[in-house]
């Protein structure tokens, strides 16, 4: 059976070479026909330096062989997986369709799973999340991860099939708390880059992490997921990893931002779209996310760093 993997970046490849080389065969669909040429003529993708693409992965910029797949890894940004799923809805109707993306939708205020499930109602959603760099799953450096299905039969035949010797998964029906945490982790590392960024040192660091992971709690709760998922691989574990590795793009971002420095366009910062999706929902449901408010205002402009601390630091004092 072939894999198929939506999406030629860096975590659709990554995840291909991980699976390829414990032999599995791999379908990589990227949209993009001049990088797909190079990546078929190098066997590599320069978004991932240094890795070589074994043979057992197929690389198209065409659709036909990707839809051929019974299961398909979403591995595009969470602000594209609607466009994608609109446009292809009849042909990933009975699919096992699992999101790799991390995120939630501007528009819809969803996240991946919930937003295949609204869109694809006949295939069956799960999401892939958790603490993980492409670059080290490529390398093949041990790494855990959580498969979220609803439907714990086919949770199980996914992390059958998408387990290797290095990437080990981690299963659970709570796909709510899945996709939240992998969606609210990226927010929270966009903060912890900020403190950095602005000298704010590691203690204030150890305090963002620690409030960010109290606002994860509130509204995960809020909306149906579990507090043990957010305890494990795709909150806690994903939420420290990315607050405070170098390899984070989120961080990276929020340490350009907290220093008053520009950052890449092009690089894929999913935290930045998700910080206004949030913030829109937390006036929607009522809920209390001040960090994620903040960095919705410091990512749109509206605010400053100096401005931004004061509006976290002069809140009311309460208990933990
Ligand atoms: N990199 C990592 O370490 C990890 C990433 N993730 C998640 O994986 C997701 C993808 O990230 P990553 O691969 O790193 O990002 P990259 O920026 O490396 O790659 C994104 C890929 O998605 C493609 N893409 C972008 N927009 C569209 C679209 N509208 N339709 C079709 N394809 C599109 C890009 O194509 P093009 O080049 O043509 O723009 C590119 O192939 C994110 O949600 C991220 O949070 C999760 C865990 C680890
Ligand atoms: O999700 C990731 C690690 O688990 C990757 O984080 P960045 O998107 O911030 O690089």
């Amino acid at each position: 059976m072939t894999i198929g993997i939506a999406g030629g970046g860096a975590f659709g490849t990554a995840l291909g070479v991980a699976l390829a080389r414990d032999g599995r065969d791999v379908q990589v669909w990227a949209r993009d026909v001049a990088a797909v040429a190079q990546m078929q003529a190098n066997r590599a993708n320069a978004r991932l330096p240094g890795v070589t693409l074994p043979d057992e992965i197929t690389i198209s910029a065409v659709l036909d062989p990707l839809f051929a797949c019974d299961t398909l890894l979403l591995a595009i940004p969470a602000q594209a997986l609607v466009p994608f799923l609109q446009d292809h809805s009849a042909r990933l109707a009975g699919k096992v369709l699992v999101a790799c993306c991390k995120g939630i939708d501007l528009q819809r205020m969803t996240g991946p799973a919930s937003t295949i499930r609204d869109l694809v109602p006949d295939a069956q959603a799960a999401v892939l999340t958790g603490p993980s760099f492409a670059a080290d799953i490529a390398r093949g450096l041990p790494t855990a991860l959580t498969i979220a299905c609803a439907d714990d039969a086919t949770g199980m035949m996914l992390q059958q099939m998408l387990s290797t010797p290095t990437l080990r998964l981690y299963r659970t029906t709570d796909i709510i708390g899945a996709e939240l945490g992998g969606a609210l982790k990226n927010v929270m590392a966009i903060a912890a880059g900020v403190t950095i960024g602005a000298g704010l040192g590691d203690s204030a660091r150890a305090a963002l992490i620690t409030r960010g992971f109290a606002e994860m709690q509130r509204l995960v709760g809020q909306l149906g997921g579990q507090a043990d998922t957010l305890r494990g691989l795709s909150g806690l574990g994903d939420l420290v990893l990315t607050c405070t590795s170098e390899q984070s793009r989120n961080y990276r971002f929020g340490v350009a931002l907290g220093a008053g420095q520009a950052f890449d366009a092009t690089t894929t910062v999913e935290g930045a779209a998700t910080a206004r999706a949030l913030q829109q929902l937390a006036l929607d449901l009522g809920i209390d996310l001040p960090i994620c408010t903040v960095v919705a205002d410091l990512t749109m402009g509206r605010t400053d760093v100096k401005t931004a601390l004061h509006a976290l630091l002069s809140r009311p004092l309460k208990e933990e």
